[in-house]
């Protein structure tokens, strides 16, 4: 008999999802749990911070003297299992093959559905672990990363929750999938939600559920379980707001719970980036500068989305009398949208002759409505009388990016390029006033670029690089002050 406690951890409230499976298999276990909602969602985060973060988890409940590890969340799991396991010497049990052994047993479509955080989708621990055991089953992941900060705020039934939840899990119906991993331990509070829109005849797999079997076992074949008389104590820390810790933790185990707010090592963190965003929404209705802005943005690794993937959004009025004016009101307006971190480019041509016309009218030059052909002839038009070496030109772009609800701290650059406007227009590339723009030291309209070369030399291209040397830091608060002050 072993009256040491069992530790759990996880990034947020999920884990408890774990422990009230723990408290209704194994009610004589004395339960300790930490849950690090301070630095919450360890979704987004790079698998390296999220294997620092889980060790100092891990360091903390070791002074509690547990005798057994849950590591109830399942992207800790996926990035650090193999190696808090192999350098413990109590058993360690992660969220993962569990649910993956329970999805095979039930699947009898033979194709599995796998909701998790980013994190986990993208580490394919759960597609790894069941192509290990049965690789004739077909598994399709979905990432559902709104659906940790509904739990967290309290939010499992309200009308918000339940159309993120059908919004969500949409690309998964209608695929034959009959079995349906909850793969992050948030994700069974959803579950009312989540059943309603897969329909009675998928099965859900509650992956912390499964976990505790394991440990019954795991408690078992180490003769390490408490004993019937034990007075079971369930202790609970949280790095977070304890208050609203015992309201959901309360509600959901039916329990009387008192959190301890704790601080672990933050010192040793303060150098860890904070979570950079993997996706960035150009927030911008123009095909041609989506596709220019997205290239450079996958060079580095995002994935990226646009105004075309919501469609519903209303279109913010570019009412500014400045190219910055008008990018900052775009971004600010659709990262608060859309809640979510944005880009936005408000860019136009500046001819010499014409006293930097069209400018900050250039979308409108012609009037309302995109039309480029009209801008293009209106533009040549005006400039029937002017000699071809007085047809100077610049094409300027200001890129705005913005965090919603933080207008005060947008990141802006600028980027500009050089060139004449021709009277011919050469080149089917590109958009707008490209094929006018003639580059002299290449030899060749913007038009007749391949939209990799024009990223190189292009004014959205030159702003774009030194976006790239400042966003990082930016996302991550703590940026230069003077590089994200307002410049006018
Ligand atoms: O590389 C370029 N090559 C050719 N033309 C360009 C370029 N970059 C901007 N332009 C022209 C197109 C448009 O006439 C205006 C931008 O207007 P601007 O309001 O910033 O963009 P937009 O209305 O087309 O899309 P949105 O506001 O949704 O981002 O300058
Ligand atoms: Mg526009």
């Amino acid at each position: 008999m072993n009256t040491q406690p069992i530790g759990f951890i996880d990034s947020g409230v999920g884990g408890l999802t774990v422990v009230k499976e723990a408290l209704r298999q194994l009610p004589n276990e004395n339960v300790v749990f930490l849950g690090d909602q301070a630095r919450l969602p360890y979704g987004p985060r790079p698998a390296a911070q999220v294997r620092a973060f889980t060790w100092q988890m891990v360091n903390f409940l070791l002074q509690q003297q547990i005798k057994m590890l849950v590591i109830a969340c399942n992207t800790a799991t996926a990035a650090a299992l193999p190696d808090i396991r192999q350098k413990l010497n109590i058993p360690v049990v992660g969220v993962i093959v569990p649910g993956s052994r329970a999805a095979i047993k039930a699947t009898s479509t033979n194709h599995i559905g796998v909701i998790g955080t980013e994190g986990t989708v993208k580490s394919n621990a759960y597609a790894d672990t069941i192509h290990g055991k049965a690789a004739h089953i077909k598994v399709t992941s979905l990432a559902a990363p709104k659906f940790v900060p509904l739990v967290e705020s309290n939010e499992m039934t309200s009308p918000v929750a339940k159309r993120v939840v059908a919004e969500t899990l949409q690309p998964l119906l209608h695929q034959g999938i009959d079995t349906l991993v909850m793969g992050c331990t948030h994700y069974p509070l959803l579950r009312p939600l989540t059943q309603n829109v897969m329909g009675d005849d998928v099965t859900l797999i509650d992956s912390g559920a499964e976990t505790v079997s394991e440990v019954s076992m795991l408690l078992d074949y180490f003769d390490i379980a408490a004993g019937p008389k034990t007075q079971a104590t369930r202790v609970f820390y949280t790095t977070g707001n304890a208050k609203m810790f015992d309201v959901i933790a309360g509600n959901w185990l039916g329990l009387k719970v008192n959190a301890q707010h704790v601080t672990i090592d933050a010192e040793a963190t303060d150098h860890l980036p904070a979570a950079a965003p993997q996706t960035v929404v150009i927030a911008s209705k123009n095909a041609g500068k989506v596709k220019e802005l997205a290239a450079m943005f996958e060079a580095d690794g995002l994935s990226v989305k646009s105004l075309a993937d919501f469609p519903d959004l209303p279109t913010v009025p570019e009412t500014g009398e400045t190219f910055e004016e008008n990018a900052r009101l775009k971004a600010d307006g659709y990262a608060s949208a859309l809640e979510l971190p944005v880009v936005a480019d408000d860019s136009g041509l500046m001819v010499d002759a014409l006293d930097g016309a069209p400018g900050v009218f250039s979308a409108r030059y012609a009037g309302r409505g995109h039309n480029d052909a009209a801008n293009n002839a209106k533009l040549i038009a005006n400039l029937a009388e002017v000699a071809p070496e007085q047809r100077t030109a610049t094409f300027h772009t200001t890129l705005v990016f913005a965090k919603p609800n933080d207008p005060d701290h947008d990141l802006v650059v600028n980027g500009e390029v050089k060139g004449q406007i021709t009277g011919v227009p050469e080149g089917d590339n590109g958009f707008g006033y490209d094929p006018y723009f003639f580059l002299p030291a290449l030899g060749k309209t913007m038009a007749q670029l391949t939209s990799s070369e024009k990223n190189q030399v292009s004014h959205r291209g030159n702003a774009m690089r030194a976006l790239e040397k400042q966003w990082q830091q930016w996302f991550t608060g703590k940026e230069d002050a003077h590089e994200t002050r307002r410049s006018e």
